[in-house]
């Protein structure tokens, strides 16, 4: 076995299984061990009944006092039972789960392990987990990973597979320097990819996954390293010379540009007739006015008789940018440019023949998603490559366009609020330029955190928004019901709310479920303000720009990481209308409560990020993560900054003794950063 076998080669995997690891995205034994756990469960020492909390998942040491009983409700059949300890006494339920019936006797003691919840007034345990007192005690105290999972495979399967193949797996040499491994602390590697699979305690799992972090730092380091120097001296192949056509549109639109806004696109101005290429970052909190920036530099390539690409990670976002820019050439009568449209949803013809005007240098503004610069895409003279949102168009996607014939001019939108000596790591190939000042004209958004019994005064707020000509976004964190997840879902809440509200209000639904075509359909359809309230997922967070918008209220508001929902709230307040944000926060912990307020403290991304940090402790790590920040996959570059600084010291101390790593003692280093480099790009979108 190496890391390259197929998980089809390994014990009991048959063709199904394939198929459902596949859709997390495992092929090969090595991307089976980095799918780390998504958080543990701690097996705790057993507490008393009296003494057990509701909401929270305990366990506890006590006799079946009572006859089993089985109840039919609808297709659900329910088995409950009372259990005793010395303290008090519980009542249990299990469903569809008829086997246990022989193993509850009356009278036999067991550990239950289950969450209580409150049913009819009366604390109840549900479907716990069953352990002989002799078989807990094996397992208590240890920490358990749990997987992200897909339907069909189970927690257990997964483990299964982990197992095996740590078992069986030879081990690897190690790639680090032995004195970055001493200076910094970090445990071997075989070490570290087995204990964050099974750790035995916080201290254990903290070792393995500090040198996990400081790996994936690393290899992004050296990548982002490498190409600097690379990029740092390429010559300007695509010059562009100012123009008069950008100075009208501006003179032309319907606001004046903020100076931030005008600081940065002298800038761009500026790299593009430079000597060098272009390669600059903007970063801007959200509905700062990237898109604009992005227009006018695509005008002035197709001016300067260049191609350019805008790519963006959803078509929902291709659409919602091509009808832009279709609207400011017809408004401001823009001839110089031939704009189109290329997503996962172009059929096949449509493509070819978009292919063939694209290599005929017919259209020069080409709007899309990751599609645009597959090989087979041909472009005339492609001069310069925009994307939307960094985490989806990382280092190894810029590293891959260099490798073009003639590389292209690179601008990257980001609305990620990073500090500035992350950035310079992060981003070490880039210029950076930011966009610290919003448009005049908005007003601040109103917030509030409230818990579920607010909701009925939200819907009246709603609907009052609504008969003014307003919309509103309702977030939930899932599509559907699911087994196991106590959390509010697109599908029943669309439902339920379409009960509460006047008939004439249209509420219809988004998720990321929906075929592309059909989430376009919804999203125009809301943008054209004929849906008026939106029950979505979390696919409208990037970018998607309603300005009649007017209120975002969140479901569940504590899945979310305080990054994500700052993205979500930048949906709205982005016209001159007031704004309003709801966090409907789903349960009562106080650390949950503390963490969101942060988020009524302040609209400012920057902030939101080192406040959130502050409240954190080791073991949140596994948790609620800065979800959808860079595309690693344990590190988080807000909790594991210090990690992060370390690796950048170490990568530039490495390459300034061995700028090509040459050497014999980085010699594995190279081969797993080639591997790095290469891997899953068709994933990350080339
Ligand atoms: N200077 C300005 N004055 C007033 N409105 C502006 C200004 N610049 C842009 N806008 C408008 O603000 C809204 C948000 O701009 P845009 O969509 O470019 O935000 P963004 O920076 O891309 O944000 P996000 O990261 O959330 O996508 C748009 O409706 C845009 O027309």
């Amino acid at each position: 076995m190496n890391d390259k076998t197929p998980l089809r080669e390994l014990k009991g995997v048959g063709d199904k299984t394939e198929k459902l690891f596949q859709k997390i995205g495992i092929t090969t034994t090595e991307e089976l061990l980095r799918y780390y756990p998504r958080t543990y469960d701690v097996y705790e020492e057993p507490v008393e009944i009296a003494s057990a909390q509701e909401d929270k998942t305990i366990s506890i040491r006590a006799t079946v006092t009572s006859s089993i009983y089985i109840n039919q409700v609808r297709n659900l059949q329910v088995l409950t039972t009372t259990v005793a300890d010395s303290s008090g006494r519980l009542p249990v339920a299990w469903f569809n789960a008829p086997y246990l019936r022989g193993t509850l006797k009356k009278g036999s003691v067991f550990i239950f392990r289950g969450k209580l919840s409150r049913k009819k007034g009366r604390l109840q345990m549900e479907h716990p987990e069953i352990f002989t007192p002799a078989a807990y005690e094996e397992i208590v105290h240890s920490m358990q990973p749990v997987y992200g999972l897909t339907k069909g495979l189970s927690n257990k399967a997964i483990t299964k597979l982990v197992h095996q193949v740590l078992d069986t797996r030879p081990l690897h040499g190690e790639y680090l320097p032995e004195e970055i491994r001493e200076r910094y602390q970090l445990a071997d590697d075989n070490y570290a990819v087995r204990t964050i699979h099974f750790p035995k305690n916080m201290q254990e799992l903290l070792t393995a996954r500090k040198r996990l972090v400081f790996d994936e730092f690393l290899l992004f380091v050296l990548a982002v390293q490498l190409l600097k120097e690379k990029t740092e001296e390429a010559p300007n192949t695509f010059s562009m010379k100012p123009v008069w056509t950008t100075e009208e549109i501006i003179e032309g639109l319907p606001y004046e540009l903020t100076n931030a806004q005008k600081n940065v696109w002298h800038e761009i101005e500026r790299d593009l007739s430079g000597h060098k290429l272009m390669s600059r970052l903007v970063q801007g909190d959200v509905g700062s006015g990237k898109t604009v920036i992005a227009f006018l530099t695509m005008v002035l390539s197709a001016e300067n008789g260049f191609q350019s690409a805008l790519m963006v990670p959803t078509e929902v976002l291709a659409n919602q940018h091509y009808e832009g820019f279709l609207k400011l050439m017809e408004e401001q009568n823009i001839t110089s440019c031939h704009p189109v449209l290329l997503t996962g949803s172009t059929t096949a013809k449509q493509k070819r023949e978009i292919y063939a005007k694209i290599a005929s240098g017919e259209v020069n503004v080409i709007i899309g998603t990751h599609a645009l610069i597959q090989e087979k895409v041909e472009y005339k003279s492609l001069g310069l490559v925009i994307t939307d949102e960094q985490h989806r168009f990382g280092v190894r996607q810029r590293e891959a366009l260099t490798t073009r014939g003639n590389p292209p001019h690179v601008l990257v939108m980001s609305a990620t609020p990073i500090p500035r000596t992350l950035a310079i790591i992060l981003y070490g190939d880039l210029d950076i330029s930011i966009i610290d000042e919003l448009p005049a004209k908005r007003l601040p958004i109103k917030n509030c955190v409230v818990g579920t019994s607010y909701r009925p005064k939200a819907y009246s707020f709603i609907e009052k928004q609504v008969q003014m000509g307003r919309q509103a976004y309702v977030i939930c964190p899932m599509v559907e019901e699911s087994e196991g997840l106590d959390a509010e879902n697109v599908t029943d809440y669309a439902r339920k709310l379409k009960e509460v509200l006047p008939g004439e209000i249209r509420v219809d639904i988004l998720h990321g479920k929906m075929k592309p075509k059909e989430k376009n359909k919804i999203m125009e359809a809301f943008a054209s303000g004929e849906i008026q309230v939106l029950v979505s997922t979390t696919v409208v967070e990037v970018g998607v720009n309603v300005p009649n918008a007017t209120v975002m209220m969140v479901e569940n508001a504590e899945r979310f990481g305080l990054a994500q929902l700052h993205q979500l709230r930048g949906r709205v307040g982005r016209g001159e209308h007031q704004s309003y944000c709801i966090f409907i926060q789903g349960n009562n912990e106080e650390d949950t409560s503390k963490r969101l307020k942060i988020l009524n403290e302040s609209n400012d991304g920057f902030y939101i990020a080192g406040e959130d940090l502050k409240l954190r402790g080791p073991g949140d790590l596994f948790g609620i993560r800065q979800s959808g920040l860079m595309e690693f996959k344990i590190g988080d570059i807000y909790n594991d900054a210090g990690i992060l600084k370390n690796a950048s010291e170490a990568a530039g101390e490495i390459l300034a003794l061995d700028f090509d790593l040459r050497l014999p003692q980085h010699e594995a280093l190279k081969e797993r950063l080639m591997g790095y480099m290469s891997e899953d790009l068709e994933n990350l979108g080339i």
